[in-house]
């Protein structure tokens, strides 16, 4: 049994939302350890350990046997796979049944990027994904996410959601998964329920509001907003709606599913319409708790399209022109589509597809991290980045060195290798195959290196 009882207003707010017969069984449910499950990254074709059984509604989603300590295994430092709980990943299936256009993304409220490496994925090269976090520490936190995912078609930024004004009717896609008050954690984090209180579900509630004030001005014509939550109650997720529709113009989206699931469709009537609302509950399905909400921004609905801006200028990037990134394509075994810039002496390479979009972000908002960073280029040789490392871009340029698991810890610890024959120069590690870093071999010694903060402590 957990060491903290569930707040009392909660359990009021539970009966009146679920009756006294449904109530006990959450009670049940929510005082019971959870599920661990991963979902896999597409692009490395990995699997790392037993899968217990697949998630319903996730194609790449997976139940595992027991929870790993995934700080000792060499595939999670690769990312092979996210850490990532069953009821988040039905994100995924929201995509896929509705078909949703590929494009131009926004998630929001991005920080770990549990969420942002689902849709990194889904867009594969046919889109571009804006990460954003507002607290600097956690954006740090969803920039090494997504490097270790490596699709390369994401930006990082580093904005409160005040600061999007300018790409009002920008995006295809915007994903709120607003920070609650956190009902849905319940089970795994005990602090959450410490900290619940009635006034804090108010407070999340008027923070909510502000949030998607400015998100949903910023879906384009038939663009659309997912609004997500890990909590219960209907201040945060109805009444959310709610408050939506009465700002703009949504069209209410239906999703399939399968009774199997138990997952429970709610319905939200506001003007004059019926939208849909889809509630998680631990006592029904596989998952935490979880609330999510589609809706589609109506045709007429402003739309901004970036124009070409003649003399690019930014206070630390420099482009690089087509026929030179053109030639680095070339020169690097890439797939033509790169569009290059600089910044000091290191060059960054993105989808050119989406360039216009790049050029009309990174004038208004505190970029962090863009495409991959490939590295320098010093009397003809390359300096390659561990970004370009974890990247799905290919590396075949330099040799590479398979290690068995304790040789590939002991290289993520960052310590020294001791490795004979190793042919001199820059050196990719691998793990399976999957890419984990360099190492430079300088004759009388090899370098690890490995990024100091991101090597195991454990
Ligand atoms: C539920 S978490 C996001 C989890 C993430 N989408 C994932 O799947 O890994 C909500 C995020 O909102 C951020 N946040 C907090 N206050 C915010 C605000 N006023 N505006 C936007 N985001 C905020 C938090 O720092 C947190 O990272």
């Amino acid at each position: 049994m957990p060491e903290t009882k569930l707040p009392k207003d909660f359990e009021s707010q539970m009966l009146e939302l679920l009756g006294h017969a449904e109530f006990e069984h959450f009670e049940k449910a929510i005082n019971k350890s959870s599920r661990t499950s991963i979902r896999l990254n597409p692009a490395k074709c990995f699997t790392p350990y037993p899968l217990k059984a697949p998630i319903p509604w996730a194609k790449q989603g997976y139940f595992l046997e027991q929870r790993p300590t995934f700080t000792l295994d060499p595939a999670f430092h690769a990312g092979a796979y996210y850490v990532q709980e069953a009821s988040s990943q039905f994100i995924e299936h929201i995509l896929d049944s509705l078909q949703i256009p590929k494009g131009i993304y926004l998630d929001l409220a991005a920080a770990p990027g549990g969420k942002s490496t689902l849709l990194s994925s889904y867009l594969a090269d046919e889109g571009m994904l804006l990460a954003n976090e507002v607290i600097q520490t956690r954006a740090q936190v969803l920039k090494e996410n997504i490097i270790k995912w490596g699709w390369g078609n994401t930006l990082v930024t580093n904005n409160d959601p005040e600061h999007f004004t300018p790409l009002e009717g920008f995006f295809d896609l915007v994903l709120v998964d607003a920070p609650c008050s956190g009902e849905g954690m319940f089970r795994k984090d005990m602090q959450a329920r410490e900290e619940w209180s009635p006034d804090h579900v108010q407070f999340c509630a008027a923070r909510q509001k502000r949030i998607m004030d400015q998100a949903g001005a910023l879906v384009k014509a038939e663009g659309y907003l997912l609004y997500s939550t890990c909590t219960f109650n209907v201040q945060e997720n109805e009444e959310m709606i709610r408050f939506l529709t009465s700002e703009f113009s949504y069209e209410p989206v239906r999703i399939p599913l399968e009774e199997s699931w138990n997952i429970k469709e709610t319905e939200v009537e506001a003007d004059g319409k019926t939208y849909y609302g889809y509630r998680f509950l631990p006592h029904m399905v596989q998952g935490e708790g979880f609330f999510v909400s589609v809706l589609k921004r109506t045709a007429g609905a402003n739309t901004q399209v970036p124009k070409r801006i003649k003399d690019f200028k930014h206070p630390y990037l420099k482009e690089v022109s087509k026929q030179d990134s053109k030639a680095l394509d070339v020169e690097l075994d890439f797939n033509g589509n790169g569009k290059y810039y600089l910044l000091k002496d290191s060059y960054f390479r993105m989808n050119k597809n989406w360039n216009l979009h790049f050029q009309k972000v990174s004038q208004h908002l505190n970029l962090k991290y863009f495409g991959v960073e490939i590295g320098k280029k010093q009397q003809n040789k390359w300096i390659p980045t561990h970004e370009w490392a974890l990247s799905i871009l290919p590396n075949n340029k330099f040799p590479s060195l398979d290690l068995p698991e304790n040789q590939a810890i002991a290289y993520l610890r960052k310590n020294e290798l001791k490795i004979a024959d190793l042919p001199k120069g820059w050196v990719l590690i691998t793990y399976h195959n999957l890419p984990l870093g360099w190492v430079k071999n300088i004759g009388n010694r090899v370098n690890n290196y490995y990024p100091k903060e991101w090597r195991i402590r454990m």
